[in-house]
């Protein structure tokens, strides 16, 4: 099956040439060689790819998301702070902009571990955009999810399509950007990745068991276990992978280890920022 689809999505259309953040016309379009079937499925969901532009100066307060359409307009504004949490937050990525200037933010560390929920908050407090770059694969594959990419044509093709798109942003601005847990295992991905700003969420695998027991593993194909203590089982796997993998996340800039934290919401966003500003100032 694999042999037969594309070997990559052709994520080439929806970053313009210049360099500039994405238009709101700039669409993901689809490889011409990709089985029928799919091509059927490409024209059913050509509209959907669409990333929103990085919103410069909040005309609108709010922040454009990948995966906005279920959150409250601006989390920030959704009480998960305090006020004053909010000010000290705005205050550190004032302080830290010019240091910034722009770069992206990629978040990388294992699955569950936070990327998504810190990405997103991250990317309001520095007035940035955000994306996760496994909706970006699936959206290329027509809002295939990501185990079904897995099931239908394998890891191989998935991590191309993760080469691809780690490439394409590579050459964007004020991007606040979440990474599957396993982009780090390609150095080629690093080579993109360093274009800006890498930040490894580190929290215990046992925690990181937890939450995904708490939510299921059919969105995470690496962990699909069958019957049995799903809690043992994920575990078991989580350190199988961490073995693989552990020394490709040192590459990353900036280490927020969340080991006594992982709880504590707030101090988590501070002490990621505060890492982020050590690193710039070096
Ligand atoms: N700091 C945290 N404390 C407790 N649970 C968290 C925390 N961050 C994320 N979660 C939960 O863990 C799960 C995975 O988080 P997610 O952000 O999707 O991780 P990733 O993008 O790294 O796979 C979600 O159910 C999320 O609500
Ligand atoms: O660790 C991995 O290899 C993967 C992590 C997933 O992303 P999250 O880390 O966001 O769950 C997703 O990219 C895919 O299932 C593979």
């Amino acid at each position: 099956m694999e042999a037969r689809v594309s070997k990559s999505l052709h994520l080439t259309t929806w970053i313009s040439s210049d360099n500039a953040v994405p238009t709101m016309s700039n669409s993901m379009r689809f490889g011409t060689t990709f089985e029928k079937k799919k091509r059927l499925d490409m024209l059913k969901c050509n509209h959907l790819g669409t990333i929103k532009p990085a919103v410069g100066h909040r005309q609108a307060g709010l922040k454009a998301s990948c995966t906005s359409q279920n959150s409250p307009a601006s989390i920030l504004e959704s009480g998960t702070f305090t006020a004053e949490e909010d000010l000290v937050l705005k205050k550190k990525s004032k302080e830290i902009e010019p240091y910034l200037s722009g770069r992206c933010i990629y978040l990388v560390g294992m699955m569950g571990s936070g990327k998504t929920t810190i990405g997103q908050i991250l990317s309001e407090v520095l007035d940035y955009s955000f994306v996760d770059s496994d909706k970006l694969i699936e959206r290329a594959a027509g809002e295939t999810p990501v185990a079904d990419i897995f099931r239908l044509y394998g890891e191989t093709f998935f991590r191309d399509n993760e080469t691809e798109v780690l490439h394409k942003l590579s050459s964007m601005h004020r991007f606040v950007i979440s990474t599957g847990g396993g982009a780090v295992v390609r150095p080629i991905n690093w080579k993109y990745m360093q274009k800006g700003i890498s930040i490894f969420i580190d929290v215990p695998l046992d925690a990181l068991a937890q939450r995904i027991t708490a939510v299921g593993t059919a969105s995470r194909p690496l962990l699909h276990h069958g019957s049995g203590d799903a809690y043992a089982q994920t575990f078991k796997r989580l350190s199988l992978l961490w073995e693989e993998r552990s020394e490709a996340y040192t590459n990353a800039s900036v280490r927020v280890s969340l080991e006594r934290m992982y709880t504590l919401p707030f101090l988590t966003y501070i002490h990621s920022l505060v890492q982020i500003e050590e690193y710039l100032k070096e």
